[in-house]
C-alpha cells in the first residue's frame, strides 16, 4: 500500500471575541483551518487529517497557501513515506515544507507550519487507526496515560466587568470540575489587579489554586514590582511577566519571585526553548513552560524540544502547553507532558474535548479516538469536513 496526499486546503476563520489581555484584543482573532486529504481509505471513508492553529497568532492562509502546501503538492510522494511505505513520515513531510527555508527568525512561519504539521500527525494516527496519544507513546516506548491535568483559562479583561463578573467566571471554572484557574493580569493599574486577584482567590476558596499572567507586558521594574505583589498569594504560577524574548528580565525575575513562573507561549523553535533554557533562570524543580505545538513549527518540533529539555535535565512533566487544543491533550497523553491549558469558554469550537469528557478533580480522560480525536467534538468536525472529507 502506498499513502499520497492529494490535497492541503486551507480556510481562514474567526475566533474573534471582546475580551482583551494586557498585549492584544481578540476582536479580530482568526484561525487557519487546514485539511491534509490522503488517497487512504480506512471504514470505507478516506482519510483526511485535521489541523488549526492556536489562538494567539492570526491564520496564515497567505503562508499556507503560497510557499507551504504546493511544496507539498510537488514533492515526489514516495520521499514522504516512512520506511516500509504504509503511512506517511511525519519527519519527512516537515522537512519538504522547510527546504529552502533559511535558520532563525521564527516568525509566523512556525504558525503555519505548526497547523499543517497538526493535520499531518492527525492523518498519520487514523491511518495507523489509532489515537494519536497511543501510537507517540508506543513511538517513545512510553506509557500512556489518559488522564490528563487541565486548567480553566480566562479572566479576561472586557468592557464592563466588574468583580462580581469575574468572580462568577471562576466560580463557573470549579463548577465544572476544574481546580487550577487563570486569570490576566497587567491590563489595568497594580492596584486594581491585587483588587481582582483578592477577589478570585476569595471566590475559590484554598481547594482551588490561581495563576496569572501578564502576557509579556511588563518592563524589569514594573515585573519586578508585580512580583513583590504577587508573591504575598499562594499562586500556582506567575506567567509570562516580560517580553518572551528578554530572557534577562526573566532570570533577573526569578531572585524576587520565589513561587512558581511560567512562560513559553511566544517561543516558536526549540532553538528558542533552549536559550530560555540556558538564559532564563527558569528553574526546573518548579517553573513551568508552555510552548506551544501549534505555534511554532508542530509536533516534529515540540519533540525536539522535549530532546533539548531532557539534555537540560527538565522533565516532559514540567510543560503545560499554552492553546486549549486537542493535539496538545494527545502529546499530553502520549508524551507525559503536565497537563494542557483549556479555555472552557473561549475560541470555540477549535478548543476543548470530544464531546461528553467532563472535567473530574480537575483531570480529564482521553477517549480512545482515532486520529488527534476532532471527529470526537461534533461542533469542530462540522467545520472540518466543510473544508475536506
Ligand atoms: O491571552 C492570550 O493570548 C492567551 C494566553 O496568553 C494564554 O492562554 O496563556
Ligand atoms: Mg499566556
Amino acid at each position: 500500500m502506498s499513502v499520497r496526499i492529494v490535497d492541503v486546503c486551507e480556510i481562514t476563520k474567526p475566533i474573534s471575541s471582546p475580551i482583551r489581555n494586557a498585549y492584544i484584543d481578540f476582536t479580530k482573532m482568526t484561525t487557519s483551518l487546514v485539511a491534509v486529504v490522503t488517497d487512504v481509505v480506512r471504514d470505507g471513508k478516506r482519510v483526511v487529517g485535521y489541523g488549526f492553529n492556536s489562538n494567539g497568532r492570526y491564520g496564515q492562509g497567505g503562508l499556507i497557501r503560497e510557499r507551504f502546501a504546493p511544496r507539498l503538492k510537488e514533492a515526489d510522494p514516495k520521499s514522504l513515506l516512512d520506511a516500509d511505505g504504509g503511512n506517511l513520515d511525519p519527519d519527512k513531510v516537515w522537512a519538504a515544507m522547510m527546504s529552502n527555508e533559511k535558520p532563525g527568525g521564527h516568525g509566523e512561519r512556525s504558525v503555519a507550519v505548526g497547523t499543517i504539521d497538526m493535520a499531518v500527525w492527525d492523518a498519520v494516527a487514523k491511518i495507523a487507526g489509532k489515537p494519536l496519544f497511543r501510537l507517540l507513546a508506543e513511538r517513545h516506548g512510553l506509557k500512556a496515560d489518559p488522564r490528563v491535568f487541565v486548567y480553566a483559562a480566562g479572566g479576561y479583561y472586557y468592557p464592563g466587568k466588574d468583580l462580581s463578573a469575574l468572580r462568577g467566571e471562576m466560580r463557573g471554572y470549579l463548577d465544572r470540575g476544574y481546580n487550577v484557574v487563570k486569570m490576566k493580569i497587567g491590563g489595568a493599574p497594580i492596584a486594581e489587579d491585587r483588587e481582582r486577584i483578592e477577589a478570585v482567590l476569595k471566590e475559590i476558596g484554598s481547594q482551588t489554586q490561581l495563576a496569572v499572567d501578564a502576557n509579556g507586558r511588563f518592563d524589569l521594574e514594573t515585573a519586578i514590582a508585580y512580583a513583590k505583589m504577587l508573591r504575598e498569594y499562594p499562586l500556582f504560577w506567575y506567567e509570562e511577566a516580560g517580553d518572551p524574548l528578554d530572557f534577562a528580565l526573566q532570570a533577573a525575575l526569578a531572585e524576587f519571585y520565589p513561587g512558581p513562573m511560567a512562560t513559553g507561549e511566544n517561543l516558536f523553535s526549540h532553538q528558542d526553548a533552549k536559550n530560555l533554557i540556558r538564559y532564563g533562570g527558569m528553574r526546573p524543580d518548579r517553573d513551568w513552560l508552555q510552548f506551544d505545538c501549534a505555534l511554532s513549527y508542530g509536533l516534529c518540533e515540540y519533540q525536539r524540544t522535549l530532546a533539548v529539555l531532557k539534555t537540560h535535565g527538565w522533565s516532559p512533566s514540567r510543560c503545560i502547553p499554552h492553546g486549549g487544543h486537542q493535539m496538545s491533550l494527545n502529546i499530553a497523553a502520549g508524551l507525559g507532558l503536565g497537563g494542557n491549558e483549556s479555555y472552557p469558554d473561549l475560541f470555540q469550537p477549535y478548543g476543548g474535548f470530544p464531546d461528553g469528557v467532563r472535567v473530574e478533580n480537575g483531570y480529564i480522560t482521553m477517549p480512545d479516538l482515532p486520529g488527534i480525536g476532532f471527529e470526537g467534538k461534533s461542533d469542530l468536525y462540522k467545520e472540518m469536513k466543510a473544508l475536506a472529507a
